[in-house]
């Protein structure tokens, strides 16, 4: 059951909305028994805002963001997303039709991209589902998607393995973009980044968002950048929803004692946010 009820957003702005959401995984070679990943989730995201997930590890933030991508099948409940037409179960809508709405970054910008291809081809294939394009348009393509995240021609020929591990970072974030979407799931996208490359990433993923009118969905461990870069945080425990609020009032005065005890298990607490806000603003340019 869920711990928390929906809290009211102005059905306009909402892009997407998960009422009910449910999965439960059959445990292999246990006969009949099952694992409940996600207990009845209810959520809506405002357009343009963003909404960090925090929660112990296990308590299913990940297979929410699969849920929502179709990786999974829902054991219950349901996702709709915004289209032109109004709000639509993503059940009933084509891959190609969700993933020009909503792409994903990865935790792991090593493991994510294809070691044998350059990174022009990584960026645009994406855009082989929807165009036919020649081989100097797909270039030109990535070229472009790859200005957007601060690289350039320089990057374009390269093989990953050539890249720092901010830079892989940047064209995952390039090959979300190439289908132009309009959120993005960033699960834990900094974990595997020291922490001046990843005061640069959030820098980029708040011009981007910005200048593009993006909307995040921000699974991380991170309570300080948590407070940093998202509106509302959602916290999980075990499946169930624990609470979910703004970021000030949730991780300032949080109204369960499980908020309370992850914030104090959590790198960032409240009490070090000052210095690493102002550790981020500095190595941000900000
Ligand atoms: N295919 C599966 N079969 C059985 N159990 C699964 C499967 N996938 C995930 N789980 C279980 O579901 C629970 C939630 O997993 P999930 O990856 O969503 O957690 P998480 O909050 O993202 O954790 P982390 O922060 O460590 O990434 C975990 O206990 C996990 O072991």
């Amino acid at each position: 059951m869920s711990l928390v009820s929906m809290p009211s957003a102005d059905t306009n702005e909402v892009v997407l909305r998960v009422e009910n959401l449910c999965k439960v995984f059959r445990l292999p070679g246990a006969r009949g028994q099952v694992f409940n990943a996600l207990n009845q989730l209810n959520l809506a995201v405002t357009r343009g805002r963003t909404l960090a997930v925090v929660g112990e590890s296990g308590s299913g933030k990940s297979t929410m963001a699969q849920l929502i991508m179709k990786l999974q099948r829902p054991s219950a409940g349901r996702v709709s997303l915004r289209m032109d037409s109004g709000m639509r179960d993503v059940a009933d809508l084509p891959a190609r039709d969700l993933y020009r709405k909503v792409q994903m970054v990865f935790q792991d910008p090593y493991a994510s991209l294809n070691p044998r291809q350059r990174i022009w081809r990584i960026v645009s294939a994406p855009l082989c589902n929807y165009e036919n394009l020649s081989r100097d348009e797909r270039r030109q393509r990535a070229l472009h998607y790859l200005h957007q995240v601060g690289l350039g021609e320089t990057q374009l020929h390269a093989f990953p393995y050539m890249l720092s591990g901010g830079q892989r970072q940047r064209v995952n974030i390039a090959r979300a973009l190439a289908t132009n979407p309009e959120i993005l799931i960033l699960d834990e996208p900094l974990s595997a980044l020291d922490v001046s490359v990843q005061a640069q990433i959030i820098n980029l993923l708040q011009d981007l968002q910005r200048d593009l009118g993006l909307t995040y969905i921000f699974i991380s461990h991170d309570i300080a950048v948590v407070r940093h870069f998202a509106d509302q945080v959602l916290v999980m425990k075990s499946g169930d929803m624990v609470e979910w609020g703004d970021v000030d009032q949730v991780l300032e005065n949080p109204s369960q004692a499980y908020t309370r005890q992850l914030l104090g298990s959590m790198p960032g607490r409240p009490r070090d946010l000052p210095v690493r806000k102002e550790l981020i603003n500095v190595m941000a340019g900000g």
